[in-house]
């Protein structure tokens, strides 16, 4: 099912138009959706005689011929027809709730994807929490398939019908009805734009208390120290006020809205039935007919107040689809790279490259120029802020140099899939990130090895004790990031899962930084002895034993 909306149809619908967005995300279910369409119509037609059936009743089996057999016939056809209603409608409503969550899903898995692969360069100078909210904000995109719209568009359908059968009864009526409708419309509709306004503004401030406490739940650890709990209480309490204020004006302009609709329903109905009763006394309507058109007429009344909540409804769920899709539509970091690096990292060049952070920003460093070659143990030095960090995320591609050429093997960097060049290149970082699992888990993240292969490299590497010495082994469980063994530990974690990989570039960022003096010690034991192969380097300020480099790259301040 390929479906294309003509552009200029599109720019005429707005916001409507980011709901047919989701139609590649249907064309997956389009069985299921055909079904539930189907039982949606079959549902709303099954309900139409039901009316016409009732005024019969009245006019011909209770008031005329009071014959008991076609009262039990008439209403047992009835109950047939709402039976066989309602299983269409348990349908309907089960096959919606199924696609309402499978897309939900996928466009969660989409979103997550899109943003794992995103240039750093947006990532980093995007908070957090926006990036979260775009996941969030699929779950209001699943309102479009719910069980309560499709009772919506079943009470549209539903009118259709009772209205083409309210002219087949009485025309006259009829008309009084359909002048009725938009009138009803209206007058709703501006009680529903309260109500959204005021809904608007209780979302908007219940975001602001859930980031508020996000905050202080990430930061718990320094307002103890800081003795900060006063003052993010005193931060708590305006921002709940706040949400206090807005939720009490939804729920009166809620109130209003309910009102105001019931009222105009009561008004209208009584003016339905003063025509109808006037007819009644000139012998041109029947008690049993009114009774019919009564129904109907709540029919109708009931669906233009669907087709205004409808509004309510759907118009948050365009606005999340189009933002959702802002996010979609983006660059990732490997868009117009066709290379994928197959072949082992035999060299390592830099041209003339300098780099700034943002073009607001000066540049971090300036012509730089090296070559690395496969067996070459290289120094990075420099003083704080000099740039070898940046170095790093610029070898592993996570970053594109303002200028200059960084070059794989003699292939254009800008050229090659970023993750096929991360594969090749493993990295010991000075702020680890371990997830949550077991030591082992964390340094089997992402390879193909078992526990015996860990189990030997960390004898070979002579780090067995060190390892012992956490609580459970390398079976010790870490809960969020680093928290159930130390800084130095998680270093040494990311310094095994670097070793295990046998990657053809090896880079530690302050390997020693955190251990003591004796894991100091092992660590520049095994990297000088290790028959490591590939290109290895190594960021430290420690220069104590570091006498095995063969190249040296001095960072210094750009002017
Ligand atoms: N995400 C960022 N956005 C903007 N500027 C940044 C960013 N990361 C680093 N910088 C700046 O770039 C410069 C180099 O930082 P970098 O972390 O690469 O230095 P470093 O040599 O690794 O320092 P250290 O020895 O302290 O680890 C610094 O001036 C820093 O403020």
């Amino acid at each position: 099912m390929n479906l294309t909306i003509p552009a200029n149809v599109m720019s005429r619908i707005g916001p409507w138009k980011n709901l047919f967005k989701l139609v590649p995300f249907i064309g997956k279910y389009r069985l299921s959706f055909m079904f539930g369409v189907g039982a949606v119509l079959a549902s709303s037609i099954l309900t139409v005689p039901i009316p016409y059936l009732t005024g019969i009743l009245l006019d011909r089996v209770l008031l005329k011929d009071k014959n008991i057999n076609d009262m039990f016939l008439l209403l047992g056809m009835m109950a047939v027809l709402y039976l066989v209603q309602y299983a269409f409608s348990l349908l309907s409503g089960w096959l919606f709730v199924k696609i309402s969550y499978s897309i939900v899903n996928e466009l969660k898995y989409s979103v997550m994807s899109k943003v794992l692969s995103l240039p750093m360069s947006y990532l980093s100078t995007t908070e957090k929490g926006y990036l979260q909210g775009r996941v969030a904000e699929c779950n209001s995109v699943g309102n479009a398939f719910s069980p309560v719209i499709i009772s919506m568009v079943l009470s549209v359908l539903n009118a259709m019908f009772a209205v083409i059968t309210m002219f087949a009864i009485n025309y006259k009526i009829s008309c009084v009805v359909i002048v009725l409708v938009p009138i009803f419309i209206f007058l709703s509709k501006s009680s529903n734009k309260k109500f959204l306004n005021s809904t608007r503004e209780m979302m908007e401030s219940s975001a602001v208390l859930s980031g508020e406490v996000f905050e202080s739940m990430n930061g718990i650890e320094d307002i103890k120290i800081l003795g900060g709990k006063e003052t993010q209480l005193f931060k708590f309490k305006s921002k709940m006020n706040e949400l206090f204020h807005h939720s009490v004006k939804q729920n009166k302009s809620l109130i209003f809205l309910t009102e105001n609709v019931s009222l105009l329903n009561n008004m209208f109905t009584l003016i339905i039935l003063l025509i109808s009763g006037i007819l009644i006394f000139k012998g041109q309507f029947t008690v049993g007919m009114y009774t019919s058109f009564s129904l109907y007429t709540t029919k109708v009344f009931a669906s233009a107040q669907s087709i205004t909540s409808l509004n309510t409804i759907l118009k948050p769920v365009c606005l999340s689809v189009e933002r959702i899709y802002q996010l979609l539509d983006m660059e990732d970091e490997n868009s117009g790279k066709v290379v994928k690096l197959d072949s082992r990292i035999e060299t390592i060049e830099f041209l003339r490259v300098g780099y700034r952070y943002r073009t607001d920003l000066p540049l971090v460093f300036n012509d730089l120029t090296f070559s690395f070659m496969r067996g070459d143990k290289v120094l990075l030095l420099g003083d704080n802020g000099t740039g070898k960090t940046t170095l790093i995320k610029l070898l592993l591609g996570l970053y594109q140099p303002a200028y200059g050429i960084i070059s794989y093997n003699g292939i254009h960097a800008s050229s090659i899939q970023s993750d096929s060049l991360r594969q090749k290149i493993g990295v010991v970082s000075q702020s680890t990130f371990l997830f949550r699992g077991t030591v082992l888990d964390n340094i089997l993240y992402g390879q193909n090895c078992n526990r015996s292969t860990v189990e030997n490299l960390i004898d070979e590497l002579g780090l067995k004790e060190y390892i012992d010495r956490m609580p459970k082994g390398l079976d010790t469980e870490i809960n969020q990031n680093t928290s159930g063994v130390s800084g130095g530990q998680a270093q040494i974690i990311a310094f095994i899962r670097a070793m295990l990989a046998e990657k053809d570039v090896l880079i530690l960022d302050e390997p020693t930084a955190n251990v003591d003096e004796e894991t100091r010690r092992t660590i520049i034991h095994a990297l000088r002895e290790q028959r490591y192969m590939g290109i290895l380097i190594v960021i430290s300020h420690q220069m104590d034993g570091m006498d095995f480099f063969n190249k040296t790259i001095h960072l210094t301040k750009t002017l």
